[in-house]
């Protein structure tokens, strides 16, 4: 079985590298189905399995995408099919992004429910809500959702329930090319949402406000290729400031932005932890004794869900009782009980997990529940007397560019077994691929030349 196996006990220090925000790029990527010439240069995309995902949706619909050095070039002058294949989108529930995209393009799209972490019921009731006011008709039935619109989608006044990212960025897509202005009100604010308004706009979109609770975009009639910077990602960077303090350890993150990281820094900082910004990243620097604080989790500015597992694996290495309270998701708390094999002293109540630092956390055979909490029983196993085994590790390959390797590089003592051969971590790091390829299509769709509904 492919695990990662670490053994506890150095402090790690040195430089890191921040990759691409998984976040950010996979709505990007989706939008740029928006373009209808040019091809879009997306730069610093990390080689994650989500992506991975994503550019198969993008190709199954039509898209042309290579991928050479952390730059992904994008060209969807025709868009061939209107159906994102159930086999990519119950992968990922980022694949859901397709959408809004497609609906505004050709105004008609098939896709199943998406898939993803599970960590709630996460319905999509807010994204339908939305295309719905822009007056596409919508169809449910058998796990498919099927949407059309027979002309052109129109701007609309749009509140959303929850400030959902995803309803935003899938709404936000929907409203660029539509007819008229369109405002989402309660939209999420979170960084990536920005970064999406950013490309947006350089592909030739309208989009104003993102980042506060009301977007307005003006729709335009067409849309070109962009070149954009993804940003850096911020749940890895706070993934390994966590990993830093939780050894006692100095670590420049290099790239991670501290506006961005506000909750998690504050955090830290109460807790006892040295935190050091400049432009270019953070430095974190921690003794081996911290104090208890305690969480609740909110969407941007809050602290962030997708920190919630590494912030407990912390707290359990603290002294006193924390309470970690999870307001976003209904059901975030499944790392609890793999934590428990560790010796951890977590206390589960509803929504809130009572965490009692102090005990010394021990080496045991875990597994992933989900993504961030495979990065969590990592940083706890970093921590810990003995050697931890990790499994699960198609979620943390959602999401984290190369953990064996970055986290050794600061001198943790892990490595990644594949299958039945184990490889240190040092010999197991590829050669960069030479040129350009395009990435490998999962499957072939037959060729339908889709044009608009309205056309
Ligand atoms: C690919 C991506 O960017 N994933 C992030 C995104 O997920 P995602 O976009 O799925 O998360 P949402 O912000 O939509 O979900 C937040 C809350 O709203 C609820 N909800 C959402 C949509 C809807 O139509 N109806 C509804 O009730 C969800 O069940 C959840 O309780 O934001 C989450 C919250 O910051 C992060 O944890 C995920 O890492
Ligand atoms: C929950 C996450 O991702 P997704 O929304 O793609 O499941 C995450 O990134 O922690």
């Amino acid at each position: 079985m492919t695990k990662i196996i670490v053994r506890g006990g150095q402090r790690l220090t040195g430089t890191v590298r921040v990759s691409g925000a998984k976040n950010a790029v996979l709505p990007i990527l989706a939008a740029s189905l928006l373009a209808t010439e040019g091809d879009s240069v997306i730069c610093d995309v990390p080689l994650l399995d989500d992506v991975m995902t994503i550019q198969n949706v993008l190709a199954s619909l039509g898209a042309q995408i290579t991928y050479n050095n952390d730059k992904m070039r994008i060209s969807a002058p025709l868009i061939t099919s209107f159906e994102a294949p159930y086999e990519l989108i119950r992968k990922m529930r980022a694949s859901f992004l397709v959408m809004g995209p497609l609906l505004a393009r050709i105004g008609k799209v098939r896709i199943s429910l998406p898939g993803g972490c599970a960590i709630g019921t996460r319905p999509i009731d807010q994204h339908l809500k939305g295309f719905e006011a822009m007056g596409a008709e919508i169809t449910l039935g058998q796990g498919f959702i099927e949407a059309s619109t027979p002309t052109k989608l129109k701007g609309a006044k749009i509140y959303l329930d929850v400030a959902s990212v995803g309803a935003t960025e899938n709404i936000m897509m929907a409203a660029a090319l539509a007819q008229g202005t369109t405002t989402i009100e309660n939209a999420a604010k979170e960084p990536e949402i920005v970064d999406l308004a950013n490309y947006i706009n350089a592909m030739g979109g309208k989009v104003r406000g993102a980042g506060t609770g009301m977007i307005r975009i003006e729709g335009v009639e067409r849309m070109h290729g962009a070149t954009h910077n993804v940003i850096p990602d911020r749940v890895e960077a706070g993934t390994y400031m966590i990993a830093s303090a939780i050894t006692g350890g100095d670590v420049f993150i290099e790239g991670a932005i501290a506006d961005h990281l506000t909750p998690v820094i504050s955090k830290l900082q109460e807790m006892g932890v040295e935190i050091l910004e400049s432009d270019n990243g953070i430095r974190v620097r921690a003794g081996m004794s911290l104090k208890a604080v305690d969480v609740k989790t909110l969407p941007h500015p809050g602290f962030p869900t997708d920190m919630q597992s590494q912030m407990m694996a912390l707290l359990l290495a603290s002294e006193g009782t924390s309470l970690v309270t999870e307001t976003v998701f209904e059901n975030r708390f499944m790392h609890v009980e793999e934590f428990q094999k560790m010796n951890a002293n977590i206390k589960v109540d509803g929504r809130t997990a009572i965490v009692t630092g102090g005990s010394k956390l021990t080496g045991a055979k875990v597994c992933a529940t989900d993504l961030r909490a495979g990065a969590a029983l990592i940083c706890a196993a970093l921590r810990a007397d003995g050697e931890t085994e990790v499994t699960g590790l198609h979620h943390i390959d959602r999401g984290y560019v190369d953990i064996t390797g970055k986290l050794a590089s600061l001198g943790a003592q892990i490595y990644r077994v594949e299958a039945e051969a184990a490889v240190p971590v040092m010999a197991a790091k590829a050669a960069p691929a030479a040129e350009a390829v395009p990435f490998k299509r999962e499957k072939e769709v037959a060729v339908l030349k889709v044009q608009p509904t309205w056309a």
